[in-house]
């Protein structure tokens, strides 16, 4: 089957002080019709730009390098014609934001903002009751007269996907959706998405620093470390036998609710963006297996055990422990 989203060699500069600065580096990744696909990784590391560069949603003067096909469709082709057709081809996608107050008006009424694109009138506000009814609002008339600030965050955040959802995208994008939100409402919202993914058939792009999260409701997840992929695998193989010394140092330094470390692992070091990634590997600052060959050449993103991993000893780390675990 042809892919829905095609990134390829996808990289983005974005302009900061005058020069373009590198964020996002060497991205290649399918997503299939209908595929759920988390995206992990760090503060910085460039989920949200690789999204934003999926919706076109870059700060004006970005580059994006490579190539990004959705449905076929180059959505970086040059001149009129090529924009008019990422256009077209974007009205197929959906975006959920982290904080879904701060993407409403506050003096809109949540009707308001359900049929501003839709139809009009009676038929407009039937399909936008029937929507938030989908969500799992209840008293969806009273609702729609309501203002965001009558509304929980959760029950914003499903506003939102009722939003994104009475466009019937075939590619919903969600960065960060539940973050804002306490851990019940977080489980709910992340199981809505999942139920109308599974019902309508749509693709989701998962992103999140919470790889448990990740795991609960995506097919597939990758790891991105200072700009690009670090790992991509099945998420239940990605949790349980990671092949990446990152993300084994991401696993690591989860809080358990089994083991009462005293101290909770912490991969050493802090994160980097692309622009201030060494020489070689990424991730070579931080990795207590990193060897001299690992800060001279970068590794490719490489097939291994069915998944695919940017770490050249992979096979000789096999089962030492990863950054963080030495410690437990
Ligand atoms: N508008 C912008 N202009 C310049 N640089 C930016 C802009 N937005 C983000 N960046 C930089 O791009 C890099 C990647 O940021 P991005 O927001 O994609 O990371 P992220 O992995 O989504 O992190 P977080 O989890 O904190 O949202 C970072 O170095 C960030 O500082």
């Amino acid at each position: 089957m042809n892919p829905l989203l095609r990134l390829d060699g996808m990289s983005v500069r974005v302009p900061v002080a005058g020069t373009l600065r590198e964020v996002v580096t060497d991205i290649t990744l399918d997503l299939a019709p209908g595929e759920a696909l988390g995206i992990v990784g760090e503060s910085g590391s460039g989920k949200s730009m690789t999204a934003r560069t999926v919706m076109g949603l870059l700060p004006r003067g970005s580059a994006v390098g490579g190539t990004v096909l959705l449905d076929g469709t180059d959505l970086y082709a040059p001149g009129r014609a090529g924009r008019a057709a990422a256009a077209t081809a974007r009205r197929g996608t959906g975006m959920v934001f982290q904080d879904a107050r701060a993407h409403l008006d506050p003096r809109q009424r949540i009707g308001d903002f359900l049929t501003e694109t839709g139809p009009a009138g009676r038929a407009g506000r039937t399909a936008a009751a029937a929507i938030l009814d989908r969500v799992g609002i209840d008293d969806a008339t009273r609702r729609l007269r309501q203002y965001p600030h009558e509304m929980s965050g959760g029950m914003l955040q499903r506003v939102m996907i009722a939003s994104v959802l009475l466009a019937a995208p075939r590619l919903v994008l969600a960065d960060e959706p539940t973050t804002a939100l306490d851990v019940t409402t977080q489980a709910e919202v992340v199981a809505l998405l999942d139920e109308l993914r599974r019902e309508n058939g749509t693709a989701l792009v998962f992103i999140t620093h919470d790889i448990d999260l990740a795991a609960a409701c995506c097919d597939r997840i990758a790891v991105m470390y200072a700009g690009s992929l670090h790992e991509v695998h099945r998420a239940d193989l990605l949790t349980t036998a990671p092949l990446h010394p990152y993300t084994r140092g991401l696993l690591a330094s989860r809080p358990g609710t089994r083991t009462r470390a005293a101290r909770l692992p912490v991969i050493p070091g802090r994160p980097l963006s692309a622009f201030e990634a060494p020489p070689g590997c990424a991730f070579a600052t931080r990795c207590t297996h990193a060897a001299d060959p690992c800060r001279e050449t970068r590794p490719p993103l490489a097939p291994h055990d069915g998944g695919l991993v940017r770490c050249d000893r992979v096979t000789e780390i096999g089962a030492a422990p990863a950054p963080g675990e030495a410690t437990r």
